[in-house]
């Protein structure tokens, strides 16, 4: 038995990569009998059948310990949250929701703000702070310059790590900047988005050291967040988590209740922007369950 993790799926074969190499398995017929789809991320134990050729069978997956839908992944660790100083402009509502989804997948988060080069006045800097007290980590990088690229590299370490953010904002650019020999081309990561609308895409798992990968596709390429409940919204805002349960009321949404403990902390330990955002997205989720009444 070899363990190993699924990096690719397609026509039904899946390849495992293992201390010994990348084998070429199928799965056994027991899967599908029980309905269990093996899918790229997962851990799996495979027996070989031929070491030379490197090929196996899938006979084992062992337990995901997180699944997500876009792209289909499974043992996504973290979230890697890119956004560009400048080129694109930086654009906070935008990274919110992206937080907020990466969040509620219950996934680790680094923000990069990439394209520091293109801002002589430094103001990403205010966002980098915003976010660091927050509770993030936050990256300041330039792929151009390769500065914040080493940082990077450690926090992808052991870890399987999706690339998330707006297009252009340097997403392959920083792979590269990395891991020089991957050779990703610019504009590669959103090519594969186009593609999939029309056709079914299969993420694929790029091994970037020893014990880490990277996604091949960006996660969260929709940016819709009506499935999270109103009520749901304040557990995905960080720096709220202290304060949630020390309110006045049971269920407090911290909006227009008295004796709220969030609320107390606008200007303290919760920027005033991040608190606006928030009344702003309840205020949204409940226009659209009140739709759906
Ligand atoms: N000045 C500067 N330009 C950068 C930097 N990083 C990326 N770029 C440029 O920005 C453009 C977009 O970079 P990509 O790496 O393709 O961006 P992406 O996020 O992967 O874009 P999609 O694949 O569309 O999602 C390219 O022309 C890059 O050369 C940087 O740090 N500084
Ligand atoms: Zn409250």
């Amino acid at each position: 038995m070899l363990e190993g993790v699924i990096v690719k799926g397609i026509g039904g074969f899946y390849y495992i990569d293992t201390k010994r190499g990348v084998f070429e398995t199928r799965a056994r017929g027991i899967f599908r009998k029980e309905g269990i789809r093996p899918t790229v991320g997962d851990h799996v134990k495979i027996s070989v059948l031929d070491e030379e050729n490197k090929k196996g069978s899938l006979d084992e997956i062992l337990p995901r310990r997180t699944e997500l839908i876009r792209p289909r992944v499974s043992n996504v660790d973290q979230a890697v949250i890119v956004f560009a100083a400048k080129s694109p402009d930086m654009n906070l509502d935008l990274l919110d929701r992206f937080l907020l989804l990466a969040e509620e997948q219950e996934l680790d988060i680094v923000i990069v703000l990439n394209k520091i080069d293109k801002d002589n006045n430094q103001d990403y800097e205010e966002a980098a702070t915003l976010y660091r007290q927050a509770g993030y980590l936050v990256i300041c990088a330039s792929a151009e310059l390769g500065s914040g690229v080493e940082d990077l590299k450690a926090a992808l370490e052991n870890r399987i790590s999706v690339f998330a953010g707006p297009s252009g904002v340097g997403k392959s650019s920083l792979i590269n900047a990395a891991f020089p020999g991957l050779e990703l081309n610019t504009g590669e990561l959103s090519k594969k988005i186009q593609r999939g609308r029309h056709t079914t895409r299969h993420a694929e798992l790029i091994r970037i050291t020893e014990n880490s990968y990277i996604v091949d596709s960006p996660g969260f390429t929709s940016l819709f967040l009506n499935h999270i409940p109103s009520e749901k919204l304040q557990y995905y805002f960080k720096e709220f988590e202290p304060f949630v349960h020390g309110c006045y009321y049971n269920g407090c949404m911290h909006i227009n209740e008295p004796d709220c403990a969030v609320k107390a902390q606008i200007g303290k330990a919760i920027h005033p922007m991040r608190y606006q955002r928030y009344v702003n997205i309840v205020q949204e989720l409940k226009k659209e369950e009140e739709r759906k009444k």
